[in-house]
């Protein structure tokens, strides 16, 4: 099968890798290959660059930007500056995150990278698997490859409840023609979390609700806790644990009716707008694998340790395999399934050193293993937490709310894990993250210097929390 209106030439393009997808794993993955002189092509349907920079990392991060300014104007009286007719301009704030997009396009310059790197572009639709081998677009042209990537990444996933199409999705927040009063967000992962400081920075009434017992599953419990806490602060309802989404009906005109139950209650609320942030399933419903011999599983491509597929020569890499849904993952995944498919390496790369975090207020962010996991391996690991209101830089600038919390193994050798809220929380943890790197044991990073006054000295303080816990007995052996 091709594409709707698609003509079949029976001729086809002969390449060693064919990349379908100009993402951050496809990018990564083709101008690999490429250096490592494979012939290689590389099939986008939509936009170069893929969902991080046109409908996910950035243009969120120029709303957390605008949300902190709020934030920040709404307090600067606190600090004896004036300001007055503090608010948003969301005709103007939309049009600035366009052009912010479209200046790291044009930064980014991907066309032109693989102009130069010799690699070819081909954006003449969807690309769909013919055979395992063989791809068709849905212009009709056909690319065949000895080696085939993967990284079509993922879309919103739209709940199969009655009224779902009421729902605005995160991507199409900024269609919305005026910003909502009322506002629920369904799902607490990272989208919804920073769709929550953002909606409620621009004034909106938030409600949370999440079927999971807490938002932010896979971040240590702690930071879901100091979230869910200062999302409250704020005003927010945080409903986590509810049994179900049930409904969306449209009432009073323009109004969505939400319902939902909760420990057994039918509950039902009224709002301006109802946004569905409930996971990110792989492109991969429209992409053939059947005929490649691939079955999808929980909406993604399995794949093994060195992202190969169940056929061997195709490989998944980023969020098409379902595992780190993350740039940085995508990227790594994506050079390590090059240089497996071109040169037969077997590169796997480490999904421990994964910094990850979110822009919400507080940020939150963590590496490594989560407390529960470290002590799930061993309950003598030794944790140490760190309040930012200890912290000199976080007193000064009123910043007081959020922890850095370090994980080390029984002999304080190896740091497994650091966990933190709170402002620059993602940059406290990427200087951990380069410390576990660069493997040193916690007295090393204890006796590290840092700059006087930053929020990274917390560091500091929490590896010296961790070697003054006190020594069990255990490890004295
Ligand atoms: C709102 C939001 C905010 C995010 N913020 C962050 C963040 O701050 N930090 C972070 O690390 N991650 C963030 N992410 C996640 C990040 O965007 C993804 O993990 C990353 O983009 C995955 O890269 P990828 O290359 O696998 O897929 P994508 O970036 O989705 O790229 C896939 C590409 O494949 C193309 N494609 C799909 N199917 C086909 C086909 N059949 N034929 C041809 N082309 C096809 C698509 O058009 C697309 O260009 C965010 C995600 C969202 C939704
Ligand atoms: N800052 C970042 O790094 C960043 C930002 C956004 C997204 N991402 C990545 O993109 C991917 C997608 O993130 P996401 O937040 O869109 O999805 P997600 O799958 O991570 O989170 C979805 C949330 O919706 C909830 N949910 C699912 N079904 C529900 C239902 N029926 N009713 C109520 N709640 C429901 C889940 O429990 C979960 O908390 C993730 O891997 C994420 O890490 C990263």
């Amino acid at each position: 099968m091709t594409g709707e209106g698609a003509t079949v030439d029976e001729a086809a393009d002969d390449y060693d890798i064919a990349v379908i997808g100009a993402g951050p794993a496809g990018t990564a993955a083709a101008l690999r290959a490429r250096e490592l002189g494979a012939t290689v092509v590389v099939l986008e349907a939509e936009h170069l660059g893929g969902t991080c920079v046109n409908s996910g990392c950035v243009p969120t991060r120029v709303l957390a930007k605008a949300a902190r300014l709020i934030r920040d104007a709404s307090t600067a009286h606190e600090h004896g500056v004036e300001v007055s007719g503090v608010g948003i301009d969301w005709p103007t704030l939309v049009e600035r995150v366009h052009g912010r997009v479209d200046e790291v396009r044009a930064m980014k310059r991907e066309a032109q990278r693989f102009a130069d790197a010799g690699v070819d572009l081909i954006e003449e639709g969807r690309a769909r698997f013919e055979d395992a081998h063989t791809l068709v677009l849905d212009s009709g042209r056909r690319v065949r490859a000895a080696s085939i990537l993967v990284c079509v990444g993922g879309h919103s996933r739209r709940l199969p409840i009655p009224g779902a199409e009421l729902a605005t999705m995160p991507e199409e927040v900024l269609h919305l023609a005026a910003l909502p009063s009322r506002v629920a967000v369904i799902g607490g992962g990272n989208t919804g979390a920073q769709l929550v400081t953002v909606l409620n920075a621009f004034g909106a009434e938030v409600t949370l609700l999440d079927i999971a017992p807490r938002i932010l599953m896979p971040s240590d419990a702690a930071i879901a806790d100091e979230v869910s806490a200062a999302f409250r602060r704020v005003g927010v309802t945080v409903c986590a644990g509810i049994a179900s989404i049930d409904e969306l009906r449209r009432v009073d005109g323009d109004r969505i009716e939400l319902r939902w139950t909760d420990a057994g209650e039918a509950q039902a609320e009224r709002f301006d707008a109802v946004v569905m942030a409930a996971g990110w399933p792989a492109d991969v419903d429209d992409l053939g694998l059947e005929r490649a011999g691939i079955r999808p599983e929980r909406s993604a491509i399995p794949v093994d340790e060195y992202f190969r597929s169940a056929v061997p020569h195709i490989y998944a890499v980023g969020d098409a395999n379902g595992r780190d849904m993350l740039v940085q993952a995508a990227q790594f995944e994506g050079e390590a399934a090059a240089e497996n498919a071109v040169v037969g390496a077997n590169r796997r790369t480490s999904h421990l050193l994964l910094p990850a975090g979110g822009f919400t207020d507080p940020d939150y962010a963590g590496v490594g293993l989560t407390e529960e996991q470290a002590r799930a391996r061993d309950e003598q690991c030794v944790v140490a937490t760190v309040r930012y209101d200890q912290l000199d830089r976080a007193v000064i600038d009123d910043r007081g709310t959020g922890f850095l919390k370090l994980i080390a193994d029984r002999r304080r050798s190896l740091i497994l894990g650091a966990h933190a809220v709170g402002e620059n929380a993602v940059e406290v943890i990427q200087s951990v993250t380069t410390a576990m790197a660069a493997g040193i044991d916690v007295a090393t990073l204890a006796n590290v210097r840092f700059a006087y006054p930053t929020y990274t000295a917390i560091v500091g303080l929490a590896a010296r929390a961790v070697l003054a816990e006190p020594t069990r007995a255990s490890e004295l052996h």
